[in-house]
């Protein structure tokens, strides 16, 4: 190395480290499910000092378990299958690597990052440029519902990361303007939902386009069988990380209420008014039962928002968002928020009507109890629902115990939210 760039290494160090803005420290308490790690470091990992403070920056001290497990691998370039809990930082066990090894001065598209849907390719993308903020990369979102001109516009210009939803880039390569001659990596989270038959082959035909044997790599907390296919057929020898044990998160306390159908709103409204929650999700099955659950929550005088995949993108973005900043307590949705999304401030998820595959159940509970917090999962159960039940708590191996008269706080509210009687007090309605 030549003298100018370390000249003193060891006050080189000392002071960007003390340079850095970072966050508060979130003091809260975390379960083994991201605290048990081997104690690597993510300056054991050689990245580039500006990538290292951008991690810092982002309020991440130490590597979480899968990111331990998978960041190395990914920088050697080796496919990879990994299988982690939800809320463990995957994201990160992707994105750190990605943004190590683009090229900068090649001003091209050098990774693909994909993932199902409009919402978390936003999240993803606004994690791609926080952890780059020091780099010189240029990230691309690009996602259905938005005005296609802007994405040619877009690509004209320099990009070196996309992350999109697969038809909107499908479309663009298909019309020779994603040009993706250069693009080495394909990184496809929520995987299984990717290569399910919800997505048809599309991710059979956008690999045709990509360079010969690109970097796959395979992120997700479920892997049903269905993924081996594309496995063989597109992977080389992929390194197999599988984290998942136990299937769901430590810090999710499980209840069920069995009820009659048209208690249910009435049980809602019992929850709002015993729980304390800091944010609810709350699923329904059906874009419909969305909107009119969302009607009644707001009759019997609680504030929420709903979002499912049949309103306009730029409603659904205001939405997101909105809720994401806490201006409202609660949201309604379908299972268009199931996968990835990540509100820190969520502590409880209701399965207004219970989800009929296990898959889909723990995607759902995982929007609470975030990289290793606390929150609860309430799912409501009517006679019908009582053998899937059974059946997802077998799959999962795990209980779904009935729900107590009164839940005790210290299961899904952050210790210092207790202390503080304002913010203990149920808050309802927001
Ligand atoms: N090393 C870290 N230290 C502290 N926080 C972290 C770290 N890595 C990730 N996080 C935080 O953990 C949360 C969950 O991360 P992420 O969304 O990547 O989880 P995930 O495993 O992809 O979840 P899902 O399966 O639900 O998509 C995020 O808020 C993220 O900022």
């Amino acid at each position: 190395m030549s003298a100018t760039t370390t000249e003193n290494p060891v006050n080189d160090d000392a002071s960007w480290k003390s340079n850095l803005k970072l966050p508060p420290k979130d003091n809260r308490v975390k379960t083994a499910d991201v605290t048990n790690t081997k104690g690597v470091e993510f300056e054991d990992f050689c990245l580039s000092r500006d990538l290292l403070m951008g991690i810092f920056e982002k309020g991440w001290e130490k590597p979480s378990p899968i990111q331990e497990a998978s960041i190395a691998i990914a920088l050697s370039g080796q496919d990879i299958l990994a299988r982690a809990k939800n809320g463990t930082g995957k994201t990160g066990a992707y994105c750190i690597p990605v943004i190590e090894k683009i090229d900068p001065n090649l001003k091209k598209i050098q990774t693909l990052i994909i993932v199902p849907t409009r919402e978390l390719a936003l999240q993803t993308s606004q994690i791609c440029v926080e952890l780059s903020k020091h780099i010189k990369l240029k990230v691309m979102v690009t996602t259905g519902g938005t005005d296609l001109r802007d994405d040619i516009m877009r690509l004209n210009g320099v990009v070196h990361l996309v992350i999109a939803t697969p038809g909107r880039i499908l479309d663009l390569m298909e019309k020779g303007v994603a040009d993706v001659t250069s693009c080495k990596t394909l990184v496809l989270d929520e995987a299984d939902k990717l290569l399910s038959q919800d997505f048809q082959g599309v991710l059979d035909r956008l690999i045709a386009y990509l360079p010969k044997q690109p970097q796959i790599m395979l992120y997700s907390a479920t892997f049903p069988i269905t993924v081996t296919e594309f496995m063989s057929k597109h992977m080389r020898k992929p390194y197999e990380i599988n984290l998942m044990e136990e299937l769901t998160l430590l810090g999710v306390t499980q209840y069920y209420a069995y009820v009659q159908e048209k208690q249910k709103v009435h049980c809602l409204n019992t929850l709002f008014r015993k729980l304390q929650i800091n944010q609810s999700i709350i699923f329904c099955n059906s874009t419909q039962r969305v909107e009119l659950l969302a009607k009644k929550i707001t009759e019997i005088g609680y504030s929420c928002y709903y979002i499912h995949s049949r309103m306009a993108q730029n409603h659904r973005n205001r939405v997101f968002h909105d809720f994401r900043q806490g201006n409202c307590r609660n949201l309604v949705c379908s299972d268009l928020l199931t996968r990835g999304i990540d509100i820190q401030a969520v502590n409880v998820v209701i399965n207004f009507d219970f989800p009929r595959n296990a898959e889909t159940y723990l995607h759902r509970i995982g929007r609470s109890g975030r990289f290793g917090h606390l929150g609860v999962a309430i799912n409501l159960i009517t006679y019908e629902d009582r053998h899937t039940l059974r059946r997802i708590e077998a799959e999962l191996r795990t209980r779904i115990e009935p729900i107590p008269k009164a839940v005790d706080p210290r299961l899904y509210v952050a210790e210092h939210q207790m202390d503080d009687p304002v913010e203990a007090e149920s808050a309802q309605p927001r």
